[in-house]
């Protein structure tokens, strides 16, 4: 028999060949052999992933234990299960395994060595090993050698649970155990879950240790300074973190502890529907033998692929190294941010493309998480819709978001951060009549603030948030900058923007130990 590499303390018993990491060619090759994608004319591996093309939230659950019982947030994001539901479907998932080669990474979350946790993932298909071997950070011969994960992913998408027998929702599951120290994903392919599954770990584990995480992109300028940007899925982490002019750090999972900020991962996942060569070249030529392509259309036949087709799904993804992107910064760490973005995809056209925030309003809008979720990254999202995602990351958050707030307020305070709101979702109107702001407007916008050109315009107080909208920016057209301008009933943006402010003040009711100075951030106008 084969080395099994110490599987068996998993329950995984009696399993076919167990490959462990396994050089990235070999990957493709053997992905290409065994039917689980084709080879992409830039060199990309592509895979579709069928039913799932997205993340299943409503099918992810954490095992209740006495252990974590009083540290989680219970509720519709974070479902509990018993432990005897979990041990039961496990069973029946290790059974399911016996037999089947398996495909094993090891290797690091956390770039900072002093963070950095030993991970295990455990593959039924090679594609998806590729995908974490590329996602996660990769070891080095010796650090491969003295390797011992303390958590670990098992996911086998073949196995699909019967919710009868298994107590899950669907077919799908997610199911994370702390005790355990592993979480057991199943009927999903959606490569997604598994970075997500180990952010979430990353959540519960690392406020206990001094670190605030953070569901965010992060940069550094040519002098050193970085710069974080918070957004819900497809509000432009990747697309605006990507910047010709700047050291990309990561684009999706950031740690900031007393030393700065540190990636969690050692790879990108690019959403690429319409992506050009135009727009965002650094992701265009980040797609090429190593990365993996999920869900977007390559014709079988004569392997074009065609970044425009929603045919499969909106949520189209690209998967590669950090280091396909020019200037990466390898380990991915900097120092205390100096700029902080907040990324909002608004679908009512109301809030401003760019606005400078207090603490206080920071605060508050971290909190209030406004953005909509876009078509496709969620199951049964099929157009924007308006959101209240607490600290930008909602679905990932297992502690209070309180938690959460408290930490990154207190390091934006000690290292004096600057903080803006970036609309990057509609203008003109709401979505339906508007349209999605323009990236290269976003991108000089995004620039002015972190050059610190903001700081020498005008302002304007927002007269229904509040916060200050520049009245001029480098390399835009004046009028854009107050939406208002953009409508054409400037009416119907007052009646808008006056629902907008309602909606707020409704979630954030939900806050109840929030000081007063926070809560009077909100919206200034009934
Ligand atoms: N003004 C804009 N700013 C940022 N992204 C935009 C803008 N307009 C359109 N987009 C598109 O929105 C998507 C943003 O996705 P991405 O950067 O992957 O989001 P995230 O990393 O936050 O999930 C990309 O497909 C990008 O091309
Ligand atoms: C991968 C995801 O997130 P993001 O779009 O933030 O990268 C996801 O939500 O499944
Ligand atoms: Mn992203």
């Amino acid at each position: 028999m084969g080395n099994t590499y110490g599987l068996e303390r998993l329950g995984l018993v009696n399993p076919g060949t167990v490959y462990r990491n396994l050089p990235v060619a070999r990957l493709v090759e053997i992905a290409l052999a065994r039917g689980e994608g084709i080879l992409a004319p830039n060199g990309a591996l592509s895979v579709n992933t069928g039913k799932y093309t997205g993340r299943s939230p409503n099918d992810r659950f954490i095992v209740d234990t006495p252990t974590v019982h009083d540290s989680i947030s219970w509720g519709t994001v974070n479902q509990p299960v018993s432990e005897t539901t979990f041990e039961c479907l496990y069973s029946r998932l290790t059974a399911y395994l016996q037999g089947r080669d398996l495909f094993v990474f090891d290797g690091f979350v956390g770039a900072d060595p002093a963070y950095r946790m030993p991970i295990r993932i455990v593959n039924q298909y090679a594609w998806q090993n590729l995908f974490v071997h590329q996602l996660f950070i990769r070891p080095t011969a010796a650090e491969l050698a003295g390797h011992e994960p303390q958590f670990t992913v098992i996911c086998a998408p073949g196995f699909k649970a019967n919710p009868e027998l298994d107590g899950t929702r669907s077919e799908a599951f997610i199911v994370l155990n702390f005790d355990r120290r592993l979480v057991i994903i199943g009927g999903t392919s959606y490569a997604g879950e598994m970075k997500k599954s180990i952010f979430t770990v990353m959540n519960y584990l690392l406020p206990d240790q001094g670190v605030c995480p953070m569901h965010c992109s992060a940069n550094m300028g040519p002098a050193g300074d970085t710069a974080l940007f918070f957004g819900l899925s497809g509000t432009g982490k990747t697309t605006l973190s990507a910047d010709p002019e700047r050291y990309l750090i990561g684009d999706d999972e950031h740690g900031w502890s007393d030393k700065g900020i540190f990636n969690f991962e050692g790879g990108c996942y690019a959403k690429c529907i319409k992506l050009s060569a135009e727009h965002e070249p650094q992701i265009w030529n980040a797609i090429r033998f190593g990365s993996v392509l999920e869900n977007v259309v390559v014709d079988p036949h004569c392997r074009i692929i065609d970044y425009d087709s929603d045919a499969l799904t909106e949520n189209t993804r690209a998967a590669y190294p950090v280091d396909f992107i020019p200037n990466a910064v390898i380990p991915g760490v900097g120092g205390h941010p100096r700029t902080v973005v907040f990324l909002t995809a608004d679908a009512f056209g109301v809030m401003p493309p760019i606005a400078k925030l207090t603490r206080e309003q920071a605060m508050y809008h971290f909190l209030s998480g406004y953005t909509s979720k876009l078509a496709g990254t969620e199951r049964g999202i099929t157009e924007p819709q308006a959101t209240f995602s607490t600290c930008f990351g909602a679905p990932f958050l297992p502690r209070s978001p309180m938690v959460y707030a408290g930490l990154l307020g207190e390091r934006i305070a000690r290292h004096n951060a600057s903080v803006y709101l970036v609309n990057t979702g509609w203008t003109g109107g709401p979505y339906g009549t508007g349209r999605r702001m323009s990236l290269p407007y976003t991108r000089a916008m995004v620039r002015a603030a972190l050059n610190g050109e903001l700081d020498e315009v005008e302002f304007t107080s927002d007269p229904v948030f509040g916060f200050l909208v520049p009245k001029a920016c480098p390399g835009i057209p004046a009028e854009i900058l107050n939406p208002r301008n953009t409508w054409g009933e400037p009416e119907k943006y007052d009646a808008m923007a006056r629902k907008l402010a309602g909606l707020f003040r409704e979630n954030f009711a939900k806050f109840k130990d929030v000081p007063a100075s926070i809560l009077e951030a909100g919206p200034v106008s009934k």
